[in-house]
């Protein structure tokens, strides 16, 4: 089976398929102090009402089995049977008394642990979400950072609840063998080691199938992933049409059933032999359990214990054993749990260390504001200059941008123009402050990037991309972007960029959805979406509009008129346009051209032309084609 070197999570199933019960013993406190901080910060009330049912269910359970002896000396005494039923009765109120009082707080235990489990789903999803759209961008270009986040997300996310359910399970399993193991060394010293005779075996086939699984998933990784793909890319409707046109159905199909195999087969073999491993713990429980019935009937037969006490002891072996093997797997579900609980809190702390520390969203400003050391864009500006900057993608050889050095004045319409790759996108994602140049400095009228709160500066910035993204959200939404505003900013928006044609024709207007999977939910085209992603951009009304191949999927007509729009929309504002048209960027006040990271040219249109460089030359090239048609 070809592995698809998705070892995701390699690490943490070699740890728990070496994990001896020495090092679970060891590590389990940090693991249950980590999961009650949590239950702690999720809901106080719930969670002391928890821990706090379940001890008191475990005195109960106690009191209950002590009571019991009272039961049996009082019918096991001499004299006539209505005579000892009458005596047993006392005892007998108080058993029942504690069974209903244990039964109650066991059941207000679980309601209060079910209204726990969605209140930790809840601080857990946000704390990891509140991080991943506040860190710098840089981090999502780092391919280490996005598996830990796959594996935060995935795995890790859906341990937290896991975690405290079973560091409560663990509880309550301490709980109810610490009273049995209690009342027994009440009732005679030799009794509790009996116990755990008995539970040695048990705890012994459990952990073992628990490792034998951990083992199996570790091979199934490759395999579950790329049936996930298989899965995804033959129910998924992107992939719907391709599927059919290239005639792929009957091989995906043998594809998923290959891999359907493979893990039948591994997962047969595993229930094999989990079932031998638990049929031989069941035996060895069942000699165990012998034992101890053997040794408590010779303790009777020699006069050590009375025979009322014995009958306890029996009850209370039982209730012992139940609590002794919940405990034993319990432990073993917080600690596989926790282990991935660790890859959440890991990530999550790493994350929000990489939230720049001038960010509104670090929170370190008082009232939800910015940071006190970060300084305010100016509101407007004058002039921006970008000063010898120069970037690297995280884990690239060789930089996007190397000393690119070039000034854009208020009121401007300038142009980035170059070849595939040559760093434009790169280059405006800086100057749009999203990403921060690792050398060299952006400058708004002499105030430095690097010392702006990020989110005011996007403020003050409109970003039409490259590669937008097409929200499954309503028109509206897809324009204002949960921005409130008068109407008729909206509506003005989306006659300059022709959106507002697009969504003349939806059977709902601006609030129909735009998504298909869902129902009255539209379908456009791409030249559609691409006005919709313009109408944004003049929604914004920021003082920069930065444009990146705004043009790419629109007609001719829409396209004209666009580039028309932005020129006017330039009035006062400022434009950075990218685009492969050159004849749209004929007009603009400068053109940058770039070459492999570096500004090889600039000037205007007619000085370029002049020059005879990349510029003239692939303006030549442009134009040639429509002569010759
Ligand atoms: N997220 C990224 N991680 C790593 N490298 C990247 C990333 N984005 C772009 N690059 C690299 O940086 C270089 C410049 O890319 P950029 O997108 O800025 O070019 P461009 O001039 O906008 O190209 P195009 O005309 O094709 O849009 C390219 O070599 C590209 O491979």
């Amino acid at each position: 089976m070809p592995d698809l070197a998705a070892n995701m999570w390699r690490a943490r199933s070699g740890e728990l398929a070496g994990t001896s019960m020495r090092t679970m013993a060891r590590r389990l406190p940090a693991v249950i102090v980590r999961s009650a901080r949590l239950a702690w910060r999720a809901g106080r009330a719930d969670t002391a009402m928890t821990i706090g049912c379940n001890l008191a269910a475990g005195v109960f359970t106690a009191f209950g089995l002590l009571a019991t002896t009272g039961v049996l000396t009082a019918l096991f005494s001499a004299g006539p049977t209505p005579e000892r039923v009458r005596t047993a009765l006392p005892s007998l109120a108080l058993v029942a008394g504690a069974a209903a009082l244990r039964a109650g707080l066991q059941a207000a235990a679980g309601w209060a642990q079910s209204r726990l489990a969605p209140k930790v789903e809840r601080v857990v999803e946000l704390r990891l979400y509140e991080a991943t759209t506040a860190v710098e961008l840089a981090a999502l270009d780092d391919s280490a950072f996005l598996d830990d986040l796959k594996r935060a997300e995935g795995r890790g996310m859906v341990a937290a609840p896991a975690v405290v359910q079973q560091a409560v399970d663990v509880l309550t399993g301490a709980v109810g063998m610490f009273a049995a193991a209690g009342t027994l060394g009440v009732l005679h010293p030799v009794l509790l080691p009996l116990l755990l005779l008995t539970v040695v075996p048990e705890g012994w086939a459990s952990i073992r199938t628990a490792r034998m699984r951990y083992m199996t998933e570790l091979t199934l990784v490759g395999a579950r992933r790329r049936k996930w793909i298989l899965a995804d890319l033959m129910a998924d409707r992107r992939h719907a049409a391709e599927i059919r046109s290239f005639t792929m159905r009957g091989f995906l199909l043998g594809e998923y059933d290959r891999v359907a195999a493979y893990q039948r087969g591994v997962e047969l073999d595993l229930a094999r032999r989990q079932v031998i491993a638990r049929v031989f713990g069941d035996a060895m429980q069942g000699v165990a359990t012998a034992a101890v019935y053997v040794a408590l009937g010779l303790m009777l037969w020699k006069g050590a214990v009375p025979l009322a006490v014995a009958g306890t002891a029996v009850l209370a072996i039982r209730a012992g054993q139940s609590s002794l093997v919940n405990l034993v797997f319990a432990v073993n579900r917080c600690y596989e749990e926790g282990l991935y609980f660790g890859d959440y809190l890991e990530f999550c702390a790493a994350a929000e260390k990489r939230v720049p520390e001038r960010s509104v969203a670090a929170g370190h400003g008082r009232d939800g504001g910015p940071s006190p050391a970060a300084v305010r864009p100016p509101d407007g500006f004058g002039r921006i200059v970008v000063e010898d900057v120069t970037f690297t993608y995280p884990g690239a050889d060789t930089p996007s941008l190397n000393g690119v050095s070039l000034e854009i004045v208020r009121g401007e319409v300038v142009a980035l123009v170059g070849e595939n790759g040559s760093g434009k996108s790169t280059l405006a994602k800086i100057l749009a402050g999203l990403y921060d140049p690792d050398g060299g400095e952006v400058r708004w009228d002499g105030v430095s990037l690097r010392t702006v709160a990020p989110e005011l500066l996007w403020e003050r910035i409109a970003v039409i991309a490259q590669e937008y993204t097409r929200w499954p959200m309503t028109a509206r939404q897809n324009i204002t972007m949960g921005r409130e505003a008068p109407e008729e900013a909206l509506l003005a928006a989306a006659r300059s960029s022709g959106a507002d044609e697009v969504v003349a024709e939806l059977a709902r207007g601006y609030d129909t959805l735009l998504d298909r999977r869902f129902e009255g939910g539209a379908e456009l085209s791409g030249g559609q979406w691409q006005r919709l992603a313009v109408a944004r951009g003049f929604f914004r009304d920021a003082p920069l509009l930065i444009c990146d191949e705004p043009t790419a999927a629109l007609d001719a007509r829409a396209e004209h008129h666009l580039f028309e729009r932005i020129r006017t929309h330039a009035d006062g504002r400022t434009v950075l346009l990218i685009t492969h048209r050159l004849a749209s960027v004929r007009h603009a006040d400068r053109i940058y051209v770039l070459e492999q990271g570096k500004v090889v040219e600039e000037g205007d249109h007619r000085e370029l032309m002049a020059l005879g460089g990349l510029y003239a030359d692939l303006y030549g090239l442009q134009a040639a084609a429509y002569r010759t048609g």
